[in-house]
């Protein structure tokens, strides 16, 4: 019934304790709150809050036009609505090493367990697409040490991507992949995300390269293969998010369904693929609302 009863802090501290575990934690990109009540209830790790998402979801391509307010509104209100850790993708922070520092306090304040702040520069582009730029690294390792210093609840997970592998091909980009994660570790990121990394052994040299947990991810039509999540486990990767799947899933859906709209004038042929009123409603935990006014939930829907 309404928001999750456990605390940011307590969701911080069990994150934590199980990215030390070594196991694969598995979080898929929550394209609202009610998408990140599903993910709970399908048993995964933790919710993933992609900025592509955010963006896409407003119209924007995800070139940084989205705002620190507009992405801490929407991560808090995904967020509460699940009992599992959110990880938030924070861009480049949202400016300068200062304006970096407030977005850790302000995704703090909104309940997120962690946040990833990127290397790349302004303005920043999906870390799949060809031509990125990144800044340099005394640059990058401001970024980080500034998210480090403002965070307050030391379980807040500062975790550090770098778009670099992009940048060059083959063994020289992800030479200096490596490089600079061993550098924003050193500058004290919790966790490193990888871009575009392409096979199973450019994860596996990042892995072997630094001790803190690494993320890996499935994003589609990009770079990387998409790895299983056993494959991704085995070569040590401990954190794996698919963070457009879901919006890309029901878009499609949407699409295919507008087209029957169109061409049969009902949506009859469809009511299969259709969440029924009855799981949406389980999914609200429309009946516990029960507990306010007996009156609110004292009918019934036909399965
Ligand atoms: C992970 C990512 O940063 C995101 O915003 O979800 C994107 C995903 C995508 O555009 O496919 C990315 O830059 O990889
Ligand atoms: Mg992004």
């Amino acid at each position: 019934m309404l928001y999750s009863k456990t605390p940011a802090a307590e969701k911080r501290r069990l994150f934590r304790e199980r990215l030390a575990s070594g196991e694969l934690l598995r979080f898929p990109g929550a394209f609202n709150p009610l998408s990140a009540r599903m993910i709970e209830q399908k048993g995964f790790d933790g919710v993933y809050i992609s900025g592509a998402v955010l963006s896409a979801d407003l119209g924007l391509p995800d070139i940084g036009l989205t705002t620190l307010t507009e992405v801490a509104g929407r991560a808090q209100q995904i967020a509460r609505m699940t009992e599992l850790p959110a990880l938030v993708d924070a861009d480049t922070g949202f400016g300068e090493p200062m304006n970096v520092a407030r977005t850790i306090q302000t995704l703090e304040d909104a309940g997120l367990a962690g946040a990833h702040i990127e290397d790349q520069i302004n303005p920043k582009r999906c870390g799949h697409l060809d031509g990125k730029a990144v800044v340099d690294e005394a640059t990058a390792l401001k970024r980080i040490r500034a998210a480090v210093d403002a965070r307050r609840d030391e379980n807040f997970l500062v975790m550090a991507r770098t778009d670099i592998r992009a940048t060059a091909p083959g063994d020289v980009g992800l030479r200096a992949a490596v490089d600079r994660a061993q550098a924003l570790v050193d500058a004290g990121a919790d966790a490193i995300f990888p871009e575009a990394m392409r096979t199973l052994e450019e994860f596996a040299a990042v892995r072997a390269a630094i001790d803190v947990p690494i993320l890996a991810n499935m994003t589609e039509f990009g770079k990387s293969e998409l790895f299983s999540a056993q494959q991704l486990s085995d070569v040590g990767v401990n954190l794996v998010i698919w963070p457009v799947s879901m919006l890309r899933i029901a878009m499609g859906a949407t699409e295919r369904a507008l087209d029957t709209l169109n061409a049969e004038g009902h949506l009859t042929s469809k009511l299969g693929e259709m969440q029924h009123r009855a799981e949406l409603y389980d999914l609200v935990d429309y009946e516990s609302y029960n507990h306010f006014d007996t009156s609110v939930f004292n009918f019934e829907v036909e399965r």
